[in-house]
């Protein structure tokens, strides 16, 4: 027998044997593959539950199982986000149907429902909410399940129908059709003229100035560009928004507005509070868990 069929007997017979501990450590040898997206690409492939994989690691895989985990996992280290292979983004623990129309949840953008939620809990009346620029709808559709009783109406709007087609399916799936509604809207104008109002904004709007040149080269390679760029340095929609807070919101009763920003933005929108909306309202910052500045939060 020559070298080579042995050696290939041997792989054979090894990869006839191999089970999730083999293949996790083969997967952490590729710098580009996270442990996290190793497991969820595993979970994915073997319907084993995310958080019971590493309770499965002598659980023996199919060959066919172990060639779909290596060819999703090929493509992830050319820098394809796994969110889009496996068509969903865990965010805050619900799964996020997504596809390449609409942004990949980002774990910062979590923390926004963390500010609505407080927010709900003191307060007694039941909300009518907006998600603004929802995109896949997964701040809207996080609150609309963590807060199942207070909850009056959600709106999600966005300008791209491909993306609100997307925030249908996540309202379908979690079953939330009673108190969603979607608005196709050029960020305001169409809520405006239907006289909505609300008495909780939610809003992650695209942010990236023009000419910024330090964006992520996967992101720009595969997330949709108009959900990144925003004209005026990236400020445009928060200008827009603020300008517009007594049209859009029920400012007789209790009300919260909260915007992710770019983590260079807040002196820029210091300033831009200070003229156009004075004493009127207070407005806060607060950082991620990055220690960044990343939120904008806006009450009466
Ligand atoms: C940064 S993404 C946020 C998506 C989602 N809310 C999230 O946090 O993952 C911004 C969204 O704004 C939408 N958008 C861009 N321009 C808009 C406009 N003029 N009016 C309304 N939505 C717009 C994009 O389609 C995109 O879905």
């Amino acid at each position: 027998m020559t070298n080579n069929v042995k050696k290939l007997k041997l792989r054979y017979k090894i990869v006839n044997k191999f089970n999730i501990k083999f293949v996790l450590n083969l997967l952490s040898k590729n710098e580009k593959i996270g442990k996290s997206d190793a497991i969820e690409i595993i979970s994915f492939v073997t319907k084993i539950e995310y958080s019971e994989v590493l309770f499965s690691l002598e659980k023996e895989l199919s060959r066919k199982h172990f060639r779909q985990i290596i060819k999703i996992s090929k493509s992830v280290a050319k820098g394809k986000p796994l969110a889009y292979i496996l068509g969903y983004k865990i965010f805050r623990g619900h799964k996020i149907i997504v596809n390449k129309n609409t942004l990949i949840p980002r774990m910062e953008t979590e923390q926004i429902v963390d500010f609505a939620n407080d927010f709900i809990k003191t307060n007694n009346s039941k909300m009518n909410i907006l998600d603004l620029c929802s995109g896949s709808g997964c701040i809207g559709v996080s609150v609309a399940l963590e807060n199942d009783k207070d909850i009056n109406k959600i709106v999600f709007s966005d300008i791209s129908k491909k993306a609100l087609a997307v925030t249908k399916l996540n309202i379908i799936k979690n079953q939330l059709n009673n108190k969603s509604e979607i608005v196709k809207s050029n960020f305001l104008d169409a809520l405006i003229t239907n006289k909505n109002k609300f008495n909780i904004l939610l809003c992650n709007p695209p942010y990236i100035d023009l000419n910024d040149e330090d964006v992520d080269s996967s992101t720009l390679k595969f997330e949709p560009k108009i959900a990144l760029y925003a004209k005026d340095e990236g400020l445009f929609f928060y200008k827009k928004a603020i300008t517009n807070i007594d049209v859009i919101m029920k400012t007789e009763e209790k009300m919260l507005l909260v915007f992710e920003i770019g983590w260079k933005q807040k002196n820029d929108l210091e300033m831009l509070l200070q003229k156009e909306l004075g004493l009127k309202y207070n407005w806060k910052f607060e950082k991620d868990y990055f220690n960044n500045w990343r939120y904008l939060i806006i009450k009466n």
